[in-house]
């Protein structure tokens, strides 16, 4: 199973966006946080801001919905380029059909699940999705410390896909950073979301592989 980093862009230089991701240029995907101020208590970016990241991003877009009516949205999210589309369990209305549009535009889709919803329900999803994204942190903001609490998860959610005999994905997001993403990696996680730990790091491009260089090191299925 591939090793990959997407750093979150949440505490980038807003005003500098094609500066900021041309910092993170080695990695695998630029993480964007989308959040709408219902399903969280955040506001950040949507739609026409994304677009212009796909055509500024070296790398592919990694789309995390936070978003209250992702039935609605997330298909265009995939239209606009973004090479992975994530939207969350618990506001998704139809998650298999949603996912089966977010695949039919070519993009990857993603299933995220909040610390408090656990993996056992969407276990008969997992065929439908490329990646289960389980949040280390409650999701709203950047800078918060990772919830050890949920390393069984993720421990559960890839001994669930290795037992459907799937290639999916089990990204972890939130407070990962050089001192957590081994316990995460070790755990089964192989994608890992990296926000200030890459963005206020001296050197975002060296952070990046040290990150990945751990988790290589640690990651066990
Ligand atoms: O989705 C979120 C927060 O809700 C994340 O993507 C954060 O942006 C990660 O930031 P750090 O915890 O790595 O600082």
């Amino acid at each position: 199973m591939g090793i990959l980093i997407t750093p979150s862009i949440l505490n980038s230089d807003f005003s500098d966006l094609r500066g900021e991701l041309a910092k993170i240029a080695g990695a695998d995907y630029a993480h964007v946080d989308v959040m709408d101020n219902h399903f969280v208590p955040n506001l950040t970016l949507g739609l026409p801001v994304v677009e212009s990241i796909v055509r500024a991003s070296p790398v592919p877009v990694d789309a995390h919905l936070m978003i209250t009516d992702p039935d609605r949205w997330a298909p265009a999210y995939a239209e606009a380029g973004a090479g992975s589309v994530t939207f969350h369990a618990e506001a998704a209305a139809a998650p298999v059909r949603l996912a089966r549009e977010i695949r039919s535009q070519g993009a990857r889709a993603g299933l995220a699940l909040r610390p408090a919803t656990p993996i056992e329900p969407y276990v008969d999803l997992l065929a439908e999705v490329d990646m289960v994204l389980v949040m280390t942190v409650e999701p709203g903001f950047g800078g918060q410390p990772f919830l050890t609490s949920m390393l069984p998860k993720i421990r559960r959610t890839r001994d669930a896909v290795a037992a459907a005999g799937l290639d999916v994905w089990v990204q972890v997001d939130g407070g990962v950073s050089r001192s957590t993403i081994e316990q995460a990696a070790n755990a089964g996680a192989n994608v890992f979301v990296a926000g200030s730990a890459v963005y206020a790091a001296e050197d975002a491009a060296a952070e990046v592989s040290t990150l990945r260089d751990l988790a290589d090191g640690a990651f066990h299925d």
